[in-house]
Formats: structure tokens, C-alpha cells, sequence
């Protein structure tokens, strides 16, 4: 039976340096490359199956400097509907970087709701690493954004669950807040936008997603073992 396939568009933002060519490369093409034209800017299309339904993805790897966009891409941008902000877990200035980036996407947004997925890649590379995990988790709950995983282009590490993430998130119903007060309004100025990530307890998310301990992910990312040993405190974490 044919099946219709629904298009979701991402936009895959980040420092340069940070990864995004190869997390989409790796996702799109299976294949790990070590070197990338920085300058320039692609449209991947990839056609998968995300919890029985067909999609087309069109995947936007933006050429982002720390200089702001062109026209051209901040109006691909306003047409996301999912957007990834990826920082390297091994480049604490990548990660220093995502704050800026959340506003200025914000503001080429104005005030219209898209989805901003925070990517720490690199995870395979534990011994290097300049940002915790819970150090994500906590910027983008702080951001109001609607999810944080940590993957790795090189080891395939958690590349299917940033997409699908991406694609359940873009396809997610948003319910406005209703503004009734003018109390309300004013602290709708000043907070970030509620976000989906919850609370986590010990381990555990509100929603009851699990945050897998270090030893679970172990066996998904071999690469990390040794560092993982070492730091039982750290974790890995899905949150949608
Ligand atoms: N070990 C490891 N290296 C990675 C990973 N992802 C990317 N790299 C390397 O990091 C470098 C930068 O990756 P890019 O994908 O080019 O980074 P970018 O954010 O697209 O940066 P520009 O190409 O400059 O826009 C490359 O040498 C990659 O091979 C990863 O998951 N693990």
C-alpha cells in the first residue's frame, strides 16, 4: 500500500566546528567524514519511518558563523519546523555559543513557536570533554527548549534519536498559554517559554522518561567507557 509521505523540516544550527555536517551526514548518508567545506550550505532529503508514519526530511545544514545569517537563510529558518542547535561536549565555547544562538533564533522567529532540540555531539570523545551532561540538560531547561541529547557521529551513537526527536517534536501539538492577566503577560516576557523538558528526579524525568545511568550507555558508545568508569555521577540524557 502506498503511503504518503508527510515532509518535516530541520534546520541544523551550531559553531562552526561543533559537528552539525556530521551528525546529518551520518544520519543521512551512514557514512563518518573527517573533513567538511564549512562554507557550504546543503539540503539533504531523507526518506524514513518514524513510529509507523512516512516522512520526507528535509535536513538544512546551515553555514553559521558567529556573525549572524543571511537574509536567504533566516527565511529558510522562519520555514523549520524543528530546529537543532548542536555544540560540541569537547568545545566549551561551542556550548558558551548556544545562548546566542537560542536568542537570535528567537528573534528571526518573532514569537512564532518552532521546536529547539540542544545536540551535544562528540560524546564519543569522554576524555576530552569540557561540558557535562547535566550541564546541557540544565542550559536547556533554563532556555524553555523542547528536548537535549547527547550524541556521536563516529560511533552512530544516539544519530537515529536526535532525528526522530526532531521529527515528534515538529509534529507535536503546541498549546498556547493562555494570557489572562496582565500579571501574566508580564512574566510571560520575562521567563523562557514553558518548556517539554521536565524535572528530572534521581534518574528519572516527570514524564517518567528514564535518564540512563553512565553504564547503560557504555554499551552503546564502547568509546566512552574508560571516562564513564571514572565518573559514575555523570549521565546521559533523552529528553522529549
Ligand atoms: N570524534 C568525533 N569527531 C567528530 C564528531 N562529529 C564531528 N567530528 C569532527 O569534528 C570536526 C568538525 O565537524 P564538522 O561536522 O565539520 O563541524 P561543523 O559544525 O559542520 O563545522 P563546519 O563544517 O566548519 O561548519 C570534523 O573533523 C569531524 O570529523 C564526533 O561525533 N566524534
Amino acid at each position: 500500500m502506498f503511503m504518503e509521505s508527510k515532509p518535516v523540516r530541520i534546520s541544523v544550527m551550531g559553531q562552526l566546528g561543533s559537528g552539525k555536517s556530521t551528525l546529518v551526514l551520518q544520519y543521512v548518508q551512514s557514512q563518518f567524514v573527517e573533513e567538511i567545506d564549512s562554507n557550504v550550505q546543503d539540503l539533504y532529503k531523507k526518506e524514513v519511518v518514524i513510529d509507523g508514519q512516512h516522512y520526507q526530511l528535509n535536513i538544512l545544514d546551515i553555514v553559521d558563523t558567529d556573525y549572524g545569517l543571511d537574509l536567504k537563510t533566516e527565511n529558510m529558518l522562519r520555514e523549520s519546523q524543528v530546529i537543532l542547535i548542536v555544540y560540541s561536549v569537547v568545545s566549551e565555547t561551542s556550548f558558551d555559543s548556544v545562548l546566542m544562538r537560542v536568542v537570535h533564533v528567537r528573534s528571526i522567529l518573532e514569537g512564532r513557536h518552532v521546536p529547539i532540540i540542544l545536540v551535544g555531539s562528540k560524546a564519543d570523545l569522554e576524555n576530552s570533554r569540557q561540558v557535562s551532561s547535566s550541564s546541557g540538560l540544565q542550559l536547556a531547561r533554563e532556555l524553555g527548549l523542547s528536548a537535549f541529547l547527547e550524541c556521536s557521529a563516529k560511533t552512530k551513537y544516539q544519530i537515529n534519536e536526535v532525528f526522530e526527536t526532531a521529527v515528534r517534536q515538529a509534529l507535536a501539538e503546541v498549546v498556547e498559554p493562555t494570557r489572562s492577566t496582565e500579571a501574566d503577560s508580564q512574566r510571560d516576557t520575562e521567563q523562557p517559554r514553558e518548556s517539554s523538558i521536565p524535572e528530572a528526579a534521581e534518574g528519572q524525568t516527570e514524564a517518567g522518561i528514564q535518564i540512563e545511568p553512565l553504564n547503560a550507555v557504555q554499551e552503546a558508545n564502547p568509546a566512552s567507557r574508560p571516562a564513564a568508569r571514572a565518573s559514575s555521577s555523570n549521565r546521559c540524557c533523552i529528553i522529549v
